[in-house]
C-alpha cells in the first residue's frame, strides 16, 4: 500500500451484495443489542440511518413511517440547527473576558494558575488556555445542549485543557487518571469539527471525516454510543467497525455517508481492504488507549490505517503514557502538544488498593471468601483473571460454590453474547462477572465500586487501567489484589504504586527478596496493621 493512498480496492459485486441487503420489513429485521443503535420507530436494531431525518431505522418500512410522521409535525418539533456555525479552521476559543455566552475566559496568568490548581501540565508551542465551562469555546448550540442532556455541568480538568487545544487544530498526547473524562474531551472536538465542516462543505459529500481506534469491541460500543448521544441533531453520523458483527452492515452505513468511524484495527484494516472508502478527507484520527495501541501486536494495523490518510490532526489518550509512547507520537506527527493532568502513570487515587497476599492454590476459596462477606463483598464487581479459560471456570465455580450469578467475559465468545452479557451485567442482573483484559480498558463501567484482580496482569500499566474500573470521576472505590511470589517480576513496580497511594502492603511482598532493593531509597510506606 501507498502512503496517503486509500486503502481499498471496489468490489462492485460486494457493494450490491451490501444494498440488496437492506431489511424491507420491520419484522425482518433482529432485536437491538446492548449499544447498538435502535429504529426510532419500533424499537428494533437501527441498522441504517434515515438520510432526510437522520435517525436510526431498522427497515424500509420503518423509514416509510418515520416520513410519514415528520411531514405531519409541526415545524417546530425537529430542533433547528444553529444559523451559523463557525468554519473549521476558525479559532473557537475565546480568549477576551466576557464571550457571546456571557461566560468568562481566562487570561494567561489565570490559566497559569489554573493549571497549578488542577496539575494540569502542557508541553508545546501556543496552546490556548484552559476553559471553565464547555460554552466558552464556540461549539455548535445543539452540541452545548446534548452535554447538558448529558449531565455534563462543567468539564473535568481534562476536558478543560484538551477540547480548546484540539479545537484549534492542534495535535494532542493527552494522559489522565482512568474515569477522569477523557472520552468527551476528545469526542466534543470531533463532533464540533466535523459538524462545522459538514455545514461548509458540498451537502453531497459524505466521506468519514473522523476515526477513533480503541483496542476492544466494548470500548468501541461504548464511544460510539457516546459520540451519538453528543452529536445528536448536529450533521454528524457514526459507523461502528468491529468484529462479530456483520461487515456487509458495516460498509452499508459508510458507504450511507458518516462523519465518524469508531473501530478496531484489525477488522477496519480488513474492511478498508475488501471495500472502497475514501478516506482522502478524514481529518483527525483518534487513538484510545494509545499505549496499547502503539504495542506490538496493534502497531502495524493502526500504522497502515494512519498511513491512508491525508496528514490528519491526531488525538492520542490513555491513562498510562511511557517516555516511549511519547516519541513514538512525536514521529507520527510534528509539534504534538502533550497534555498529562495530575501524576503520570499512577492510579487513580480514588481507588482504595486492598494488597493480599494469598498463594495461588488458596486463591479460590479466598476469593469465595470475599463474595459470601457482607462486610466485603460489594456488588456489581468485576473479577480480572490471566486467561480465557481461567474465566469459564472460575465463572463456574463462583455459580456453585457462592450461588450467585457469575459470568465470564473474553475475547473468544461471540459478540452477540459478549454484548448481552454486558448487558445485564449493566442492569444489575449479574453481581459477579469474571473477565480478561477485554473488560480491563477504558470501558465505564457505572455502578461497579469493586475491583478483584485475581490474576495480577502482566504490566502494572495493565494493572492501573484494571483498578481504575472500581471509580468513575473521583467516585470512592476498592480493588482488592491478590499477590504471591508468581508475580514477583511486578515487585518492584507494584510497591512503588502502593507506597504512592498510601496502600497497607503485605508483610511478604515487603520481605520479598524481589521488592527489598526496591525499598532502599523509598520512604514513608504503610505496613499492613491487620490480617485482611
Ligand atoms: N464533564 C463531565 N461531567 C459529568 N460527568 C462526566 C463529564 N465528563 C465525563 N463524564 C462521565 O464520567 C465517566 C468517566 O468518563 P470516561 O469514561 O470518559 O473516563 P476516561 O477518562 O476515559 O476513563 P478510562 O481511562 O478508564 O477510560 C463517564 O460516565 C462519563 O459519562
Amino acid at each position: 500500500m501507498e502512503d496517503n493512498q486509500p486503502v481499498a480496492v471496489a468490489c462492485d459485486d460486494e457493494i450490491n451484495d451490501v444494498v440488496n441487503d437492506v431489511k424491507e420489513r420491520s419484522r425482518d429485521q433482529r432485536e437491538a443489542l446492548l449499544g447498538e443503535p435502535t429504529c426510532v420507530i419500533c424499537g428494533r436494531y437501527g441498522e441504517y440511518i434515515c438520510d432526510e431525518t437522520d435517525d436510526d431505522i431498522c427497515s424500509l418500512e420503518c423509514k416509510q413511517t418515520l416520513l410519514c410522521r415528520v411531514a405531519n409535525r409541526p415545524l417546530l418539533v425537529v430542533p433547528p440547527l444553529p444559523e451559523r456555525l463557525p468554519g473549521a479552521d476558525e479559532c473557537f476559543y475565546v480568549r477576551e473576558y466576557g464571550d457571546k455566552s456571557g461566560s468568562q475566559s481566562l487570561s494567561n496568568d489565570q490559566s497559569d494558575l489554573l493549571r497549578k490548581k488542577l496539575e494540569i501540565h502542557v508541553k508545546g508551542d501556543v496552546v490556548p488556555g484552559p476553559i471553565l465551562s464547555f460554552s466558552s469555546c464556540s461549539l455548535p448550540q445543539r452540541l452545548i445542549q446534548n452535554i447538558e442532556s448529558a449531565g455534563y455541568d462543567m468539564p473535568t480538568p481534562v476536558q478543560m485543557q484538551a477540547i480548546p487545544a484540539a479545537l484549534s487544530g492542534k495535535s494532542l498526547l493527552v494522559s489522565a487518571d482512568t474515569g477522569s473524562g477523557k472520552t468527551a474531551s476528545f469526542l466534543v472536538p470531533v463532533i464540533s469539527r466535523c459538524a462545522n465542516f459538514r455545514l461548509q462543505h458540498l451537502p453531497n459529500e459524505k466521506k468519514p471525516l473522523a476515526m477513533v481506534l480503541t483496542p476492544t469491541r466494548e470500548l468501541c460500543i461504548q464511544v460510539e454510543e457516546q459520540a451519538k448521544l453528543l452529536g445528536k441533531g448536529l450533521p454528524f453520523k457514526t459507523a461502528l467497525v468491529v468484529g462479530g458483527d456483520a461487515m456487509a452492515g458495516q460498509v452499508y452505513r459508510i458507504q450511507q455517508g458518516v462523519e465518524l468511524i469508531v473501530g478496531t484495527p484489525g477488522r477496519l484494516i480488513d474492511l478498508l481492504i475488501k471495500h472502497d472508502v475514501e478516506l482522502d478527507d478524514t481529518m483527525i484520527f483518534v487513538l484510545d488507549e494509545v499505549d496499547c495501541m502503539l504495542q506490538r501486536g496493534f502497531r502495524d494495523q493502526v500504522m497502515q490505517i494512519f498511513r491512508a490518510l491525508p496528514q490528519p490532526q491526531i488525538l492520542l489518550y490513555s491513562a498510562t503514557i511511557s517516555q516511549e509512547v511519547e516519541k513514538m507520537a512525536s514521529s507520527m506527527v510534528k509539534d504534538i502538544v502533550v497534555v498529562s493532568v495530575g501524576k503520570p502513570n499512577k492510579p487513580n487515587k480514588a481507588v482504595k488498593q486492598l494488597p493480599i497476599w494469598v498463594e495461588s492454590k488458596k486463591k479460590k476459596q479466598k476469593l469465595f471468601d470475599i463474595l459470601m462477606s457482607k462486610q466485603h463483598f460489594v456488588p456489581p464487581a468485576i473479577v480480572y483473571v490471566g486467561s480465557r479459560l481461567g474465566a469459564d471456570l472460575l465463572s463456574n465455580a463462583v455459580r456453585v460454590t457462592t450461588g450467585m450469578k457469575s459470568l465470564s467475559i473474553h475475547g473468544e465468545k461471540p459478540m452477540k453474547e459478549r454484548r448481552e452479557i454486558m448487558k445485564s451485567f449493566l442492569m444489575g442482573e449479574v453481581p459477579v462477572i469474571v473477565a480478561t483484559g477485554v473488560l480491563g480498558r477504558g470501558v465505564d463501567l457505572l455502578g461497579v465500586r469493586q475491583v478483584i484482580v485475581f490474576d495480577l496482569p502482566n504490566s502494572i500499566k495493565e494493572y492501573v487501567h484494571q483498578i481504575g474500573r472500581a471509580s468513575r470521576l473521583g467516585e470512592e472505590g476498592t480493588a482488592i489484589v491478590f499477590v504471591n511470589e508468581e508475580n514477583k517480576n511486578l515487585f518492584p513496580e507494584l510497591v512503588d504504586i502502593l507506597k504512592s497511594s498510601g496502600a497497607a502492603i503485605p508483610r511478604e511482598l515487603i520481605n520479598s527478596r524481589y521488592t527489598v532493593g526496591s525499598f532502599s531509597s523509598g520512604k514513608g510506606y504503610k505496613k499492613r496493621k491487620h490480617g485482611c
